[in-house]
């Protein structure tokens, strides 16, 4: 589908095969990204790697992130960290499973996971001022991406422009925004520097990257930059995953059962599943799958740009068009996935007859050279954070005056959608899982 919004010409792509076919095949020519006035170049985050051009400075940020990243195998040395910071997770959600959100972005978006991957920062209990300042930040991010939100988008030339002007007068809070921008890439910068010096730092991306690269001022920037992209991109995405993990195991029992099954069997009941059981539960396995194919994070991924004339199936598509995955269609094709509405694990799991239909990550996750490059550390997040609470939980639909409350599934729209919040009832299975939970005390 071809759309013309006030001279950008937007392809969107509905068939996963063409999104294969352009974006990845070509994607030399595909994979550029369209230039935000108001949030890239008057704010700053154009140096943020989602919003990064097609260029040099973006092929060193990918370089620094797939070293770090890049494969299942490289994220293994996150795995302690990850199955300790899930197990506080789980400790939290036992003591005010009302307060659900809260925990999941603690764990996984307010970053004790991210800041310690990328700066060696431990969060401190209660306010913390990195914390806050990051938070801050995203919040600002997904205000100025809002579509529509700024005149400024649409009619670059009010840049120009006093902020009595009307359309202008974005240009009174500029300030403060850009300097949440850059105080975001620089206070942790800083941090990791000092750590440093002191000889108490906790070896981390940046430090890493600081010590290893021949180190110059555009250097400096772009580490700075590949960081704080980390935290940009894998802030509320996995946040999204668990959450709506969490409805899906309520709205389906029947599969929550069988998951709990299996890791009684293969994991027992005296330790927490870890990401080593991992190929030896192939239910939770696959059910971590249907999570990202249930409720896609990100549903038109990010726009990709094109950089010269091309031709696709006798169509013409300009340079510059901006070319649109439709990720929310690919993993609701009922030819792919029948009955998409369904939350079903077994699609991926092979019987007689039966071969397993496509694991959405090949498709959650974008495509090309803009693939998503923390794909497998969400992966590894979304995995532990689903078989720890499967472990120790019943997650059940909420009661009230003695009638079930059914739950139907919501989602905001949005870069990252989110499921509506929605309440269910989380227990411990038996004393002996509230016992295990609390023995990580
Ligand atoms: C389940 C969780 C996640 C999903 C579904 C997801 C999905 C995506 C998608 C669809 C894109 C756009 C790809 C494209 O343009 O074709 C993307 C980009 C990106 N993601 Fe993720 N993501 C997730 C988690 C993460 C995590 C944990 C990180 C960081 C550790 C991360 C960092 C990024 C960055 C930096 C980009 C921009 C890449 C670029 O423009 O070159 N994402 N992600």
């Amino acid at each position: 589908m071809s759309v013309n919004l006030l001279g950008q010409r937007m392809v969107i792509l509905n068939s996963a095969e063409f999104a294969s076919e352009l974006l990845e095949k070509r994607s030399a020519i595909y994979s550029d990204r369209p230039t935000l006035t108001m949030s890239g170049e008057l704010v700053g985050w154009k140096n943020s790697l989602g919003l990064v051009r097609y260029n040099d400075k973006f092929r060193e940020y990918r370089r620094f992130i797939s070293r770090k990243m890049g494969t299942r195998s490289l994220v293994q040395e996150f795995y302690q960290l990850e199955e300790m910071e899930t197990r506080m997770f789980i400790r939290r959600v036992l003591k005010e499973p009302e307060n659900l959100v809260a925990h999941i972005r603690r764990l996984l978006r307010s970053g004790t996971i991210i800041l310690k991957i990328s700066y060696g920062y431990i969060v401190k209990d209660g306010a913390d001022p990195l914390l806050d300042l990051v938070d801050r930040a995203m919040v600002q991010f997904s205000e100025l991406t809002r579509p529509g939100a700024f005149l400024v988008d649409v009619l670059p030339v009010l840049r120009y422009l006093p902020s009595w002007f009307p359309g202008a007068g974005f240009k009174t809070q500029l300030a403060s925004w850009s300097k949440t921008f850059s105080d975001m890439e620089d206070v942790p910068l800083d941090f990791v520097k000092k750590q440093m010096q002191s000889g108490t730092n906790v070896p981390n991306f940046t430090s890493e990257l600081l010590e290893r690269e021949n180190l110059t001022a555009e250097k400096e920037v772009n580490i700075k930059g590949a960081a704080g992209s980390l935290y940009g991109g894998g802030a509320d995405t996995t946040v999204s995953a668990v959450y709506s993990f969490y409805f899906a195991m309520m709205a389906y029992p029947e599969v929550q059962q069988r998951a709990q099954e299996e890791i009684d069997k293969i994991v027992g009941n005296e330790r927490f599943p870890r990401l080593e059981d991992r190929d030896n539960l192939p239910y939770v396995d696959a059910l971590v799958k249907e999570v990202l194919r249930f409720h896609p994070i990100a549903p038109l991924g990010l726009p990709h740009r094109l950089t010269r004339d091309d031709e696709f199936q006798g169509y013409h598509l300009p340079k510059d068009t901006l070319v649109i995955a439709n990720i929310w269609k690919f993993l609701n094709d009922p030819d792919v996935y029948p009955n998409p509405s369904v939350f079903d694990p077994t699609r991926y799991l092979q019987t007689e007859g039966h071969p397993p239909q496509r694991d959405p990550r090949e498709l959650a996750f974008g495509f090309g050279r803009r693939k998503c490059p923390g794909m497998n550390l969400a992966d590894v997040s979304v995995f532990i954070s689903c078989a720890m609470s499967l472990a120790v939980f019943d997650i059940r639909k909420p009661i009230e005056n003695g009638r079930v409350i059914e739950p139907v599934f919501g989602a905001l729209s949005g870069t990252v959608s989110h499921p509506l919040p929605f309440r269910c009832d989380i227990k411990p299975r038996t004393a002996q899982a509230r016992a295990l939970i609390l023995s990580s005390e």
